[in-house]
């Protein structure tokens, strides 16, 4: 067992959190051994005004955290696992993914609080891709604006923005201790999440076993197997994290691991909707099965003219 564990970080208010969060389950697993954090600027952080959508890059706050770990100047990173793109450095991998709690889309809106109370041509911030495309399908009269920056950020926008409405992760608003702010949790049926939304992924060497080994017990079967469904599938659209897909999978209550995805065009006005359900033990073949089923019922077509526009 090794004495010393030093976790890399972004410096955001959400990544401290999660990153403070498993150092101290770490802490109290391991009473005897040295968590230390390490800050780190990724290029997500330095692109602050610049639409997502438009640098287009996988990885873009994953990659100066991955390039320490593999020269050992840190052993583990913590990750949203939405961040991570689906494939991973080579000499790296997924030690464990936690347990997801909240999984789901939050409008937070003081005035109108759910969205079909929203008046016509409100102005509703998000950046995401996926989030616009689904409120748009449902509300093409709302105008979208783009919402960048940390998620204090956002929230400081609505206001001085004079925006009507802002979605956002709820995991993420629940972390900082700011769900109060929540009005309405989309559901499932208007706004399905991101790949890996909710779920945090602890990130580390394949060729350290000793940290793997002390890392393991973070890991939570059930969302590992789900969250393996989503990435499969994703990674079979070769949507990147921002592509107007969304995508969730569940275990219910007969055991058997369920996935609902849906491909929209940018405007929302087509969508392709499918869902699938088996064996967890076999995750990544219902993923991938479920993604080749949408493409050839018009998700090609969609992702293309997408891709032809960028
Ligand atoms: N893209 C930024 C990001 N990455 C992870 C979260 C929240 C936590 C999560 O989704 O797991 C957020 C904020 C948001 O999308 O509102």
């Amino acid at each position: 067992m090794k004495q010393k564990l030093v976790i890399g970080t972004r410096g955001s208010k959400l990544a401290l959190w999660q990153a403070n969060h498993i150092a101290a389950c770490l802490r109290e697993h391991y009473p005897d051994v040295v968590i230390e954090l390490k800050n780190m600027v990724t290029t997500g952080d330095k692109i602050l005004d610049v639409p997502l959508a438009k640098i287009g890059g996988k990885g873009l706050f994953t990659k100066e955290l991955e390039v320490a770990m593999l020269s050992g100047e840190i052993d583990l990173a913590v990750h949203s696992l939405k961040d991570m793109p689906t494939q991973l450095p080579e000499g790296l991998l997924l030690a464990a993914v936690t347990e997801r709690v909240d999984p789901g889309d939050a409008l937070i809106s003081p005035e109108y609080k759910t969205l079909d109370k929203l008046p016509v041509n409100a102005k509703v911030g998000t950046s995401s891709l996926r989030r616009k495309a689904q409120l748009l399908n449902v509300r093409p009269d709302l105008t979208i604006v783009d919402l960048r920056g940390n998620l204090d950020t956002r929230l400081k926008k609505l206001i001085t923005e004079k925006l009507d409405a802002i979605l956002l992760a709820v995991a993420g608003l629940r972390r900082l201790g700011w769900a109060e702010h929540i009005t309405q949790v989309l559901p499932q049926s208007t706004c399905l999440p991101a790949v890996g939304q909710g779920a945090l992924a602890i990130e580390a060497r394949e060729n350290d076993a000793e940290t793997l080994a002390m890392l393991a017990f973070l890991n939570h079967e059930p969302t590992r197997q789900a969250t393996l469904a989503e990435r499969t599938f994703l990674a079979e659209v070769e949507g990147g994290c921002q592509v107007p897909i969304g995508v969730y999978a569940q275990l219910d209550p007969g055991g058997q691991l369920s996935l609902n995805a849906v491909i929209m065009s940018p405007d929302g006005k087509e969508a392709i909707r499918d869902t699938i359900a088996g064996s967890p033990a076999a995750a990544a073949t219902l993923g991938q099965t479920l993604a080749v089923r949408m493409l050839g019922n018009g998700g090609r077509e969609i992702l293309a003219k997408l891709f032809e526009n960028q």
